[in-house]
């Protein structure tokens, strides 16, 4: 009985009491652990939402960003999740028939409501931003460009959203915005890396942005951001009428001052003719006094160095009141770093199959292309509308034209352009910089981050509880008692 006694006090886990102990111990480990894990673990992702409108030109699209509820302010974490392209032409084309300017965006926003979860309808903004097809017509009729955003502006509020308003955005809005999508979709402000400039090309205007070393001489071309703790001096320029709806019109315009009802042009096919009509614009002043719609015949004679020369006459390269200048008077440094080049560069390069090709490259099949006879042409891509396949030659000559010539870009700095339609999911164009802009969603100074990763803070937990656990089980080992046997042995 005494040797029992005796094996029983030197093995104390034969006591209950002991054991009772280890087992709270346990149990308190694990719960300590469950505890860090639970409270650690990235809450079931919420998302919310921003719509916006892109008014443009040619076509208005509506699109749909989401970004997870609790991580509003961690630069990176916005994407579209959605685009819908509304049918028919932009607002502005709605000037005379204006209760329909509305209307028109009914099956998009439609559309907008069913991919947005009910309950964050009320919370998720929405807004409008309209671009160079509104300048035009305000320059032309501000009280029917007014009213042709009122329309849209009522409409829109008949949505259960947070409408946040309906506005004309300025060129240099549009060329920031398209910037900041640009370098926020790269990650470039989080990681403090060199930005990469953005090259907007629409209907009715078109952007150059970078940031640039150099002094900007001109203020109205120079802004200051300062995004997540750096600054950026960014150049940015718009020009209106460059778009290339409308430069097409300024190449039109200019080939017609002879007088002459019929036109050969090098911007289009061999073998393309038909009738047209240039009304005159802000961008195409009338030619002759009384004459507010010229007809003519068109004729195309493909010659693709012929058009370069037409539409190197659209630009003014001799005025410059500055150091340097890209065109008609306008300062602009010389280009530097890398470039992405999007909406309409992209659209007609990749039609063009010019994306990865050197100027010189792109200049020869140019010259292939646009000499390539109409009907061959048409038959070759049955599919695209003809007003469109008609104008790919112009397209494709002016955008080199104005970024060998215009903007400056040389053989050697070529690849420096990307042609780009997407970063991931989104669309690069100047709509998530405006809603990122508007909701405060890149702040000016970086935000405190975590010490330590979820990951890592659970590893650290899990490890140093082990830790405790093992140098407890040790000390009993070697310094004997615990208290709970003391108390046993009093009573
Ligand atoms: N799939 C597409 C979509 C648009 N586009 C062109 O891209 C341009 C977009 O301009 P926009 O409507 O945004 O006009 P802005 O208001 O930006 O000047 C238009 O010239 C369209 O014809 C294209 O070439 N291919
Ligand atoms: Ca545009």
């Amino acid at each position: 009985m005494a040797e029992q006694r005796e094996m029983k006090e030197k093995n104390p886990w034969h006591r209950p009491v002991i054991i009772c102990i280890t087992v709270f111990i346990a149990m308190g480990v694990i719960t300590l652990v469950a505890m860090a894990v639970v409270q650690n673990k990235p809450l079931h992702q919420k998302y919310k939402y921003g719509i916006v409108l892109d008014a443009g030109s040619s076509h208005t699209s509506v699109y749909i960003y989401e970004w997870p509820a609790e991580k509003e302010n961690n630069t990176g974490m916005v994407r579209q999740t959605h685009a819908c392209n509304v049918k028919g032409k932009g607002i502005s084309s709605y000037a005379w028939n204006i209760s329909y300017a509305g209307m028109s965006l009914r099956e998009c926003m439609e559309e907008a409501k069913e991919k947005i979860p009910v309950w964050r309808h009320p919370e998720t903004p929405v807004y409008l931003g309209a671009t160079a097809g509104m300048r035009l017509l305000r320059m032309f009729n501000a009280a029917v460009s007014d009213q042709v955003l009122s329309s849209v502006e009522r409409f829109l509020q008949t949505y259960p959203f947070l409408y946040q308003g309906a506005r004309i955005i300025s060129g240099q809005e549009e060329g920031a915005y398209g910037w900041i999508t640009v370098n926020y979709l790269n990650g470039n402000f989080r990681k403090a890396l060199t930005t990469m400039g953005a090259l907007d090309l629409g209907g009715a205007s078109t952007q150059i942005t970078f940031v640039s070393k150099q002094e900007v001489e001109s203020e109205e071309n120079s802004m200051l951001f300062r995004l997540y703790g750096n600054d950026y001096h960014v150049y940015t320029h718009s020009f209106l009428c460059y778009g290339k709806d409308q430069a097409l019109k300024l190449a039109l315009a200019k080939q017609l001052q002879t007088g002459e009802s019929q036109l050969r042009d090098p911007c289009f096919h061999p073998g393309y003719i038909e009738q047209k009509s240039l009304a005159s614009s802000p961008c195409v002043p009338e030619t002759r006094p009384h004459d507010s719609e010229r007809t003519f015949t068109h004729t195309g004679t493909g010659n693709a160095s012929l058009c370069q020369e037409v539409v190197k006459r659209i630009f003014n390269f001799t005025h410059c009141p500055w150091g340097r200048c890209s065109f008609n008077g306008v300062f602009q440094p010389p280009v530097e770093g890398q470039f992405g080049a999007f909406s309409a560069f992209y659209f007609v390069m990749n039609f063009l199959n010019l994306t990865s090709d050197s100027l010189e490259q792109s200049k020869l099949k140019m010259d292939h292309y646009c000499s390539t006879p109409w009907a061959e042409i048409k038959q070759r891509y049955p599919s695209v509308k003809q007003k469109y396949l008609a104008e790919y030659c112009f397209s494709g000559t002016y955008i080199l034209t104005l970024l060998e010539n215009g903007y400056n870009f040389t053989s050697e700095n070529w690849k420096d352009i990307q042609f780009i339609k997407k970063i991931g999911d989104s669309d690069a164009g100047w709509t998530l910089g405006y809603m990122l802009n508007l909701t405060n969603m890149i702040p000016a100074e970086a935000p405190d981050e975590p010490p330590l990763p979820h990951g890592g803070y659970v590893a650290i937990m899990v490890l140093f509880s082990l830790f405790i656990f093992i140098l407890f089980l040790l000390a009993y080992k070697l310094f004997g008692r615990p208290v709970c046997n003391a108390n046993k042995q009093i009573i």
